[in-house]
């Protein structure tokens, strides 16, 4: 038997992935073009992922059809498409277009089915997927009813055993054995965690914010376990959402915020100061920011993802901890970055390294594995190269990972254990 590399077979834990982001390409062309029905089968040979020029060319096919169907103007988002070093913005040009694809109740089902088998297969044992409910009134879709097909896609999963809600009520524990070990090989069949985050999206109104807590609140049993503040850093105030983020601390749920994904300074400190039990990206922070953030031990899922970064958030980024980079911006606007790959990696080395040397809580994550064509098996082997970690030093990454989840304590408890198992019989020593 072939040996599984060590990043794809050691268990991880993910903590910041976004449904619609994660969805598989293949998936979405399936969906876009049905009659191609043999391309099935042709895709799901290729890895898709590992090949960016296809990636892109099937958005092209994708936005080309939507184009011709007037749903939306092609001209505009051509452009995008065909980049691999996407500024923000057209980041979320993307999301918009996956969206039209996505929202209905059918495909939230299969969605969340694949996307959970996806980590499943390689060994995440753990997950905290976050989705944003969206009513859609031409799809008979409420919030609601959006989060309803989510579990039943979450009901669906069926390669491997799932837990998806609190036990205590006996409810939703699926598969039989329970078993993650298996004594002799390691453990070869997998369990997979699932608790869910509801993300609030920057475009909404308090209303509609307010609406996805109470929702949070009531599927509580369902494993919905916190809220997340997302969508496009460069719109709407967060402040606007506080109220409901308050609302949702004060009811039990955990929060975690994008925070720091611009270089917008007041409102870094403004959500610093909220305390939140996580933050992701946290590009962009100054000095004092910085300071603050480690002084405050708030776990930061870290965006080291070379492809998730854009080049203007980067550059300022970069200055602001006093490292002067010459960026080549092309017409666009954007940074050249593939050209400074071994620059950004020694940067970002920095940045890591100074939150792993100092102990602050860091969390690995992959954000949106289809958006970004990444898998976090793939961020494991990058970041291990990247900040000079072993197998041992990345195992304890993913191990420390359970605590900054907001999974309940006896579950918490049973993947430690899982992890110290492991780490017994799997010798991730050396
Ligand atoms: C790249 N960095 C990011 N920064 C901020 N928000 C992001 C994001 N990546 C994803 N999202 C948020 O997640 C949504 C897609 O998943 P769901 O429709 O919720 O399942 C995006 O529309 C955006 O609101
Ligand atoms: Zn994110």
């Amino acid at each position: 038997m072939e040996m599984m590399d060590w990043w794809v077979s050691m268990p991880k834990v993910e903590l910041h992935a976004h449904l619609n982001g994660s969805v598989r390409n293949s998936t979405l062309l399936i969906i876009l073009i049905p009659s191609f029905d043999f391309l099935h089968f042709h895709l799901l040979a290729f890895e898709l992922r590992e090949d960016l020029t296809k990636f892109e060319l099937y958005y092209r096919e994708l936005a080309k059809e939507l184009g011709e169907k007037g749903i939306i103007v092609f001209s505009e988002v051509e452009h995008v498409i065909l980049k691999n070093d996407r500024s923000l913005t057209e980041v979320f040009k993307l999301f918009d277009l996956i969206h039209i694809l996505t929202t209905d109740h059918a495909t939230v089902t299969r969605i969340t089915k694949e996307v959970v088998e996806d980590f499943a297969a390689e060994n995440v044992v753990y997950l905290e997927l976050r989705t944003t409910p969206k009513r859609n009134d031409s799809r008979g879709m409420s919030k609601r009813s959006y989060m309803e097909a989510v579990i039943e896609g979450l009901r669906k999963v069926d390669v491997f055993d799932i837990d998806f809600a609190s036990t205590k009520n006996g409810l939703e524990e699926k598969g039989k054995s329970g078993q993650m070990i298996d004594d002799c090989v390691g453990f070869s069949r997998t369990k997979i965690y699932v608790r869910l985050l509801l993300s609030i999206d920057r475009r909404e109104t308090l209303a509609a914010a307010m609406e996805t807590v109470k929702l949070a609140l009531e599927m509580k049993d369902l494993g919905v376990v916190g809220i997340d503040l997302s969508g496009n850093p460069k719109v709407g105030e967060w402040i606007t959402f506080l109220p409901a983020l308050r609302f949702a601390r004060e009811q039990g749920l955990r929060v975690t915020l994008h925070c720091g994904e611009v270089p917008n300074q007041e409102e870094i400190h403004a959500m610093l100061d909220f305390l939140p039990e996580r933050i992701g990206h946290a590009c962009c922070l100054e000095e004092d920011a910085w300071r603050k953030l480690k002084n405050s031990k708030i776990p930061a899922q870290v965006p080291h993802n070379l492809s998730s970064w854009s080049g203007e958030s980067f550059v300022v980024w970069a200055s602001g901890l006093g490292l002067h980079i010459t960026p080549e911006i092309d017409s666009c606007n954007n940074l050249g970055l593939m050209g400074n790959a071994g620059l950004l990696l020694s940067i970002i080395f920095n940045f890591a390294a100074d939150l792993y040397n100092t102990n602050h809580p860091l969390i690995l994550c992959t954000d949106d594995t289809g958006v970004f064509s990444t898998s976090l098996s793939k961020e494991y082997a990058i970041a291990a190269t990247a900040f000079g970690l072993g197998k041992k030093e990345m195992f304890q990454l993913a191990r420390t990972a359970v605590e900054y989840s907001f999974v309940e304590e006896q579950v918490a408890s049973k993947l430690k254990d899982l992890f110290d198992l492991l780490d017994k019989s799997l010798a991730y020593n050396d």
